[in-house]
């Protein structure tokens, strides 16, 4: 059942109150939440997966004029099917070493257009006519929304509610559109390859959409090693799952939501089907580059001893993403 998020604006104090336990409570039971009345609206998730549609289309030529950069950072731009493989940090937190499988995705990727830092790959207008500004306006509309999901977090978790909003306040956030290509079912059914392995994302939370192929799964907080479909009845809903960094400010009360993309809830494993082709976007919300992974001290405690280690993060961002491209540009 998706959360409204009408209720948390709109509703009296209770209200509001409750959605935010509830939120906490969701990713904390089921390693992600489902939100409605987010603040995007379906005819601006419509005209977006329009866009990614238009651009994964594209000849492989043409995309690779926006090409990802050889190494992991700047994460900008386009990267083709096999450049990036996110099996590599499968065992991350699990004293676990890389995944040999490879994932079966292209995706593109973007910061803001007012990141004073690192710039965009840009997608030229003659490429795509209005693709650019359509991004960089669609980023900031997603910032406004994460801007309230935080405060929702920051409020259920006892913390001033404009405190991980102001973490986040220089637009270093980065996002992603993905497309994964159809493919036989029998193509993920030795292991060596899936859509996106399992993985835990770096920054604080991350808003997810997905067309209507599905596929999205999230590990259960309680029984380890079982990945639940992250389904909704709606597909303008959001799927929010806690990072890496989240799981660090709060010393581990909020965990990291471990996900991946498998075979579609529709399509039979053991089958000759094609799995159609997906599309989704992820939109990675990022503390400012200059924030310490500290916990915050309200959650360090004589029973709760600091878990984690003074990392700033965009150190620690660098750390984890570059294992993402590896082992592709030795020699
Ligand atoms: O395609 C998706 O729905 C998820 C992608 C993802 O988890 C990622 O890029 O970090
Ligand atoms: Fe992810």
């Amino acid at each position: 059942m998706a959360l409204d998020m009408d209720k948390f604006h709109f509703g009296t104090k209770d209200e509001k109150k409750g959605f935010c336990i509830e939120l906490l409570d969701a990713l904390k039971k089921r390693g992600f939440a489902t939100i409605r009345n987010h603040g995007v609206f379906k005819e601006t998730l419509d005209a977006q997966f329009d866009f990614n549609r238009k651009f994964f289309n594209l000849p492989l030529d043409v995309k690779m004029k926006m090409k990802h950069p050889a190494q992991a950072t700047p994460n900008r731009g386009y990267s083709y099917v096999g450049q990036e493989n996110v099996g590599n940090i499968s065992g991350y937190g699990k004293g676990l070493g890389p995944a040999s499988t490879r994932d079966i995705k292209e995706s593109l990727d973007f910061g803001s257009d007012i990141d004073d830092l690192v710039d965009n790959v840009e997608v030229p207008e003659e490429v795509l006519p209005s693709f650019q500004v359509w991004i960089d306006g669609f980023y900031h509309k997603l910032r406004e929304t994460q801007d309230h999901v935080l405060a929702a977090l920051a409020i259920a978790l006892g913390i001033e509610e404009s405190h991980l909003k102001s973490l986040h306040d220089r637009a270093e956030n980065e996002f992603r559109l993905l497309h994964y290509p159809a493919i036989p079912a029998s193509e993920l059914r030795d292991g060596t390859a899936t859509r996106c392995a399992a993985h835990t994302d770096f920054g604080t939370i991350t808003l997810h959409f997905q067309d209507s192929v599905g596929g999205l799964q999230v590990e259960d907080p309680t029984e380890p090693g079982t990945f639940r479909d992250a389904e909704s009845s709606n597909l303008a809903d959001l799927i929010l799952i806690a990072g890496d960094s989240l799981q660090r400010l709060t010393n581990d009360t909020v965990k990291a939501g471990r996900h991946r993309v498998t075979y579609p809830p529709s399509v039979d494993k053991d089958g000759d089907e094609m799995i159609p082709e997906r599309h989704s976007i992820a939109y990675f919300s990022k503390l400012n580059r200059d924030v310490s992974l500290l916990p915050l001290k309200q959650f360090v405690t004589e029973a709760t001893p600091c878990r984690y280690e003074d990392v700033t993060a965009w150190e620690y961002n660098n750390r984890r993403s570059a294992s993402l491209y590896e082992g592709l540009y030795e020699g």
